[in-house]
């Protein structure tokens, strides 16, 4: 109902290949196609001017506001002389802006709404081949519209003269009185569009107004707080513990069992997080084991070996605790190869390591097999008056095996020698002194005809070694 929406519709018409022809005098059938009573009731039209280029009527239709009749006419005279001092208005209007596309407010029996566009093609493209002009009242019917649209009682004058203010507010009373001047074409005369509120009703609506926009905000807080509530506990708080769960990379962190429970997505991906630890941590124990043990007979390998003597000499080292070492050789093994094969020579060496781990675990030291048929043993807080008497324990074990070695010239079954060394007895100083004594004193139980055990001691310094240490 607004001047906007008039203007939309004129420009509409206006900027139309057929409309375009029509003033050219191409179409013949236009005015037929597209004019009739009800498309102007219906659009509450007064009026549609059209106008040549000249700014001369080329066509006219509407509806008489005195008879409600519907005309059509190509010129202002008889039955269209009614509509003669609105088109004036209009070619007065032309004349002072040929570029139209505005909106204006004619002064009439009623004051009226008018809206006019140049004639273009539907590109846009010219020259202006004429003007359009269309024509609302502001009648009752057109006020009551307004009246429901907006809630309000509205009143439409005509007032001679100017004024100052677009608008004014009155209060007299009980009453608020709003009025807005709109200027008319081309007069000096106001259309004044008022309405009026009773002010007790105004102020409680706006009391209801301001408790319901009170109402509305503690609402939105509160489920915004829900909301975020909502949010802590069922996202933010489980995805915390996942995350937490994921960094540690352990299946025990306190707490994990309710997120191992949960039956969504979070449960989902921790219970895989689990899965994947688990097997995380049993590859890295199957690799410490591979990387520390011996796989034939399953003992402690060098490395292990030698790691745990620096721990046990650091240990010592601090508490001056004697810490003794053994090294153990089978007797002639390799005859035991050559005569049996290597598979047996295998399962020799399994049984008899078997044995040592027995006596190791009995008698409390750290056996290991640190070379093909040589093995080493670590006796903390063990002098080498108490490792000997653990290397007869050790040597009577494996002759209690009987495993046979028939081409042994020691006996007939599998023996070992042993060498033993104590750390800071004998001039042995150091973790790599330590070994190689107890390889010299091997060495001293091989010549002294095998199948025996013997301490280091200086005079053996120079006896020449297998050289199986690793340690610094
Ligand atoms: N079956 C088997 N034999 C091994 C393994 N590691 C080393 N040997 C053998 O152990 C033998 C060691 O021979 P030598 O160093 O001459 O020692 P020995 O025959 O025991 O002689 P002495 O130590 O002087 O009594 C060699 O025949 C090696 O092949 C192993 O893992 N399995």
């Amino acid at each position: 109902m607004s001047q906007q929406e008039l203007l939309a519709q004129v420009r509409d018409w206006a900027i139309w290949d057929d409309t375009y022809e029509f003033i050219e005098g191409n179409y013949p059938g236009y005015t037929d196609t597209n004019f009739s009573q009800q498309m102007f009731e219906e659009m509450r039209y007064q009026l549609m001017a059209f106008f040549d280029a000249e700014g001369d009527v080329h066509f006219l239709a509407g509806l008489n506001p005195a008879t409600s009749q519907y005309q059509t006419c190509y010129t202002v005279e008889r039955e269209c002389r009614w509509m003669s001092v609105l088109i004036r208005t209009m070619q007065t209007s032309i004349k002072e802006d040929p570029e139209q596309g505005k909106s204006s407010l004619y002064a009439g029996t009623t004051p009226l709404m008018v809206a006019s566009n140049p004639i273009l093609r539907t590109d846009e493209s010219g020259p202006p081949q004429g003007w359009l002009f269309k024509v609302r009242p502001m009648d009752d019917a057109w006020l009551s519209i307004i009246e429901d649209y907006t809630g309000l009682p509205t009143t439409l004058s005509m007032e001679q003269g100017g004024s100052n203010n677009d608008t004014t507010i009155t209060i007299s009373g009980n009453t608020i009185k709003a009025q807005r001047y709109l200027a008319v074409y081309p007069n000096n005369e106001h259309i004044v569009l008022g309405t009026q509120l009773n002010r007790t009703s105004y102020l409680a609506s706006l009391e209801t107004f301001r408790y319901v926009l009170l109402w509305t905000v503690c609402l939105m807080l509160l489920v915004i707080g829900l909301v975020l509530l909502l949010l802590e506990r069922i996202i933010l708080t489980p995805l915390r513990a996942l995350t937490q769960f994921t960094q540690q990379a352990s299946v025990d962190i306190k707490g994990s069992s309710n997120l191992l429970r949960r039956g969504d997505e979070i449960g989902l991906l921790a219970r895989a997080f689990q899965e994947q630890f688990k097997h995380q941590q049993q590859l890295n124990a199957e690799l410490i084991e591979l990387s520390t043990h011996d796989p034939l007979t399953g003992l402690p390998n060098r490395r292990l070996f030698d790691q745990r003597l620096r721990e046990v000499i650091n240990i010592a080292l601090t508490t001056d605790q004697p810490v003794s070492v053994m090294m153990i050789d089978i007797d002639h093994f390799k005859l035991f190869n050559d005569h049996y094969g290597h598979p047996e020579g295998d399962k020799c060496l399994q049984r008899v390591a078997q044995t040592m781990h027995d006596i190791a675990t009995a008698h409390g030291f750290f056996i290991a097999r640190t070379g093909g048929e040589e093995f080493s043993a670590m006796l903390p807080a063990t002098t080498t008056t108490q490792a000997m008497e653990k290397s007869q324990a050790l040597s009577h074990a494996i002759d209690q095996l009987k495993y046979p070695h028939p081409k042994s010239p020691v006996a007939s079954y599998v023996t070992v020698s042993i060498g033993i060394s104590q750390l800071h007895v004998e001039g042995v100083m150091t973790p790599s002194g330590l070994m190689t004594a107890a390889d010299q004193a091997l060495y001293a139980a091989k010549a002294a005809g095998r199948h025996c055990a013997k301490v280091y001691a200086r005079s053996l310094a120079n006896e020449p070694f297998s050289s199986h240490n690793t340690l610094p």
